[in-house]
C-alpha cells in the first residue's frame, strides 16, 4: 500500500503570539500542528481553539486516569474539534473502551470525530528506562503488547517511534493510523529522544504522520525547515 506520510509540526511553547506567528509563518509548509499539554496549560483552550483555527489539529493532551475520568474529559473536548488525540495506551482496556464511547457520543458524526490515538511506550525511553518501572521487555515487545491491546480496545491509531513500525503494521495490517515522534533530520540533536529516525526512514516504513518539534521550532529559520523536512517526505 502506498502512503503519503503527512508532516505535524509540535507548536511546543507557553507563548499564544508564538504559536500564532508560526502557524501563520507556515501556511501550507506542515500538514497539521499538534498543541500539546505546554500549550494548552499555559494559553487554555480558547487559545488552542483560536490558533488551530482552520488547520488541521493534534489534541495531544496524553490522558492516563480512570475510566471515567478519562471518558469525561474527552467528551468536554467537542468545542474544539481535534482531528487527533491521546491517551496512554498502558490505562488498559477499559480505560480505552471508555475513551472510543466518550468520542462517539461526543461527535456522533463519525467524519468529524477525532481519531483516538493510544500512545504506546514514550520515544523518550529506552529498555533501561523501561527497566526502571518494572518493565523487563524491550521498548519493540512493549510497543506491540500495548499496541495490540489498544487497537482491540477501540483505539483508531497509535503513537509509536519508528522503530515499530514494521512489526505493528506486520501485527495489525494497514488500517491503524500510525503516528511517529523521535523523529530527527540527519545530523539534528537527539535531545531527550531515545527512540530516533529520521523523516526518510519514518516514511519508508510507512508512518502514516511523523510529529516534529525542535528540529523546526528551533531551527535559525523554522519555515525552511519545515519545508525541508516536506520535501524529505515527498522523495522518500
Ligand atoms: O504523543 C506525542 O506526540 C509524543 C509521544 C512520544 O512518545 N514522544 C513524543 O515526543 N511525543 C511528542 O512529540 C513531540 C516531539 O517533539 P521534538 O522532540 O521536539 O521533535 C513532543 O511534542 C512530544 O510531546
Amino acid at each position: 500500500m502506498t502512503r503519503r506520510t503527512r508532516l505535524i509540526a509540535a507548536l511546543d511553547t507557553q507563548s499564544r503570539d508564538q504559536a500564532e506567528a508560526w502557524v501563520s509563518a507556515f501556511g501550507s509548509d506542515v500538514d497539521a500542528i499538534k498543541l500539546g499539554l505546554e500549550f494548552t496549560y499555559s494559553c487554555g483552550f480558547d487559545a488552542v481553539k483560536t490558533v488551530s483555527a482552520g488547520r488541521t489539529l493534534f489534541l495531544d493532551l496524553k490522558l492516563h486516569d480512570i475510566p471515567n475520568t478519562v471518558a469525561h474529559g474527552l467528551k468536554s473536548l467537542a468545542h474544539v474539534q481535534p482531528a487527533l488525540t491521546t491517551i496512554h495506551a498502558a490505562g488498559g482496556t477499559e480505560m480505552i473502551s471508555r475513551a472510543k464511547e466518550a468520542l462517539q457520543e461526543a461527535f456522533p458524526d463519525a467524519l468529524r470525530r477525532p481519531k483516538l490515538l493510544a500512545v504506546t511506550v514514550l520515544t523518550s525511553m529506552d529498555a533501561a528506562g523501561l527497566s526502571e518501572i518494572g518493565v523487563s521487555a524491550s521498548p519493540q515487545e512493549q510497543v506491540l503488547r500495548l499496541g495490540k491491546l489498544a487497537i482491540r480496545a477501540g483505539a483508531d491509531g497509535l503513537v509509536c517511534s519508528a522503530k515499530e513500525i514494521a512489526p505493528l503494521r506486520d501485527a495489525l495490517g494497514d488500517a491503524p493510523e500510525l503516528v511517529v515522534p523521535g523523529i530527527r533530520p540527519a545530523g539534528s540533536a537527539s535531545d531527550d529522544q531515545k527512540r530516533i529516525m529520521t523523516p526518510t526512514e519514518a516514511a519508508q516504513a510507512g508512518a502514516d504522520w511523523i510529529v516534529v518539534g525542535r528540529p523546526i521550532t528551533r531551527a535559525a529559520n523554522p519555515v525552511h525547515a519545515a519545508r525541508a523536512i516536506m520535501e524529505e517526505l515527498a522523495t522518500a
